[in-house]
């Protein structure tokens, strides 16, 4: 079946710096897709791709089986976007956004929005302009429910909503791409809700993406190791051993090997590990792994 995201070879430079060289990836229907990074690996960029804003260097994107350059009325009205800083016309109030926004979907469905408005503690007569920062942000997810798109691509959805609306809106999320096979690409930098949330992670590192995987895959297999070395030694990093760290002939890193896989890799580095313990990761934890601490 044809994906419902594909981007081939996308680079991207900002004037002279280059974000990204020839990025791959694509996004199955069904999905609910992560993009995980640090501050300023291209996140944003990626979603402006997509979504038309921006024209990258070279390279191209395929939305629902459409190139994004010349997208059609017909397809974008089958996508929900969400972008950082969320709600435009902020003089209306949540009735009239409503009515406002209704008019542009063909599939709106007045009930999931509603149903998130009526827990808002808001007035009906009070402009988005005067609401708090989540409050505008609860409005901004309600609109997107409301679409009914096949594809939602949310950029940093959970920005300035609280722990319980997150995971109110996470809940939402999930029976919305399970009712009806849905597809989601979203950013976020709260990695504990993406944890429950999404089927496969891209973690974009400055330049390139670092992983492509199923979020059970990372859980599975991807361990942190802690274990005793000789003091004074150092362990180099290589394309098994994430992130090594050694303190005080304490040593940590982290890896998608076997435990006895890695202690054969440090031996080659000229000395054996001893007492070595592997554990198990939360998403937040395995996402440091990867990308590293700072
Ligand atoms: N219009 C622009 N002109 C020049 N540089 C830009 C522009 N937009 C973004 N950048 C730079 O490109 C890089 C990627 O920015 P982007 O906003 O895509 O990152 P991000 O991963 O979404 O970051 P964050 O997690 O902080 O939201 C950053 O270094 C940023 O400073």
């Amino acid at each position: 079946m044809e994906p419902i995201i594909k981007c081939e070879n996308i680079t991207h430079y900002y004037g002279k710096r280059l974000i990204y060289e020839n990025l791959n990836f694509t996004v199955a229907k069904g999905k609910i897709l992560g993009l995980l990074g640090k501050n300023g690996t291209g996140k944003t960029t990626i979603i402006n791709i997509l979504n038309g804003y921006l024209k990258p260097y070279s390279g191209s994107c395929y939305l629902l089986g459409e190139d994004m350059r010349t997208l059609s009325p017909a397809t974008k009205s089958r996508i929900g976007l969400l972008l950082e800083g969320h709600v435009q016309h902020s003089y209306f109030n949540i009735v009239q956004i409503e009515k406002f926004y209704s008019r542009f979907f063909p599939n709106w469905k007045s009930e999931p929005y509603w149903e998130l408005m009526n827990r808002l503690k808001v007035t009906r007569t009070q402009k988005l302009s005067t609401m708090s920062c989540g409050q505008r942000s609860q409005v901004a997810l309600g609109l997107i429910l409301a679409q009914d798109p096949e594809l939602l691509i949310l950029d940093d959805f959970s920005m300035g909503l609280d722990p319980g609306y997150r995971r109110l809106f996470v809940d939402y999320l999930r029976e919305y791409v399970a009712a009806s096979d849905k597809t989601v690409f979203l950013t976020s930098h709260i990695i504990q809700d993406m944890e429950q949330l999404i089927d496969e992670a891209i973690i974009l590192d400055f330049g390139k993406i670092l992983l492509h995987s199923s979020t059970q895959a990372i859980m599975d297999q991807f361990r942190r190791f802690r274990f005793n070395c000789p003091q004074g030694s150092t362990i180099n990093a290589t394309s098994e051993l994430y992130h090594p760290e050694v303190i005080n002939g304490q040593a940590e890193l982290y890896s998608f090997l076997p435990q006895q896989q890695v202690e054969e890799e440090i031996k080659m580095q000229g000395f054996s590990p001893t007492n070595m313990r592997e554990e198990t990761l939360s998403l937040e934890d395995a996402f440091i792994g990867l990308t590293g601490k700072y």
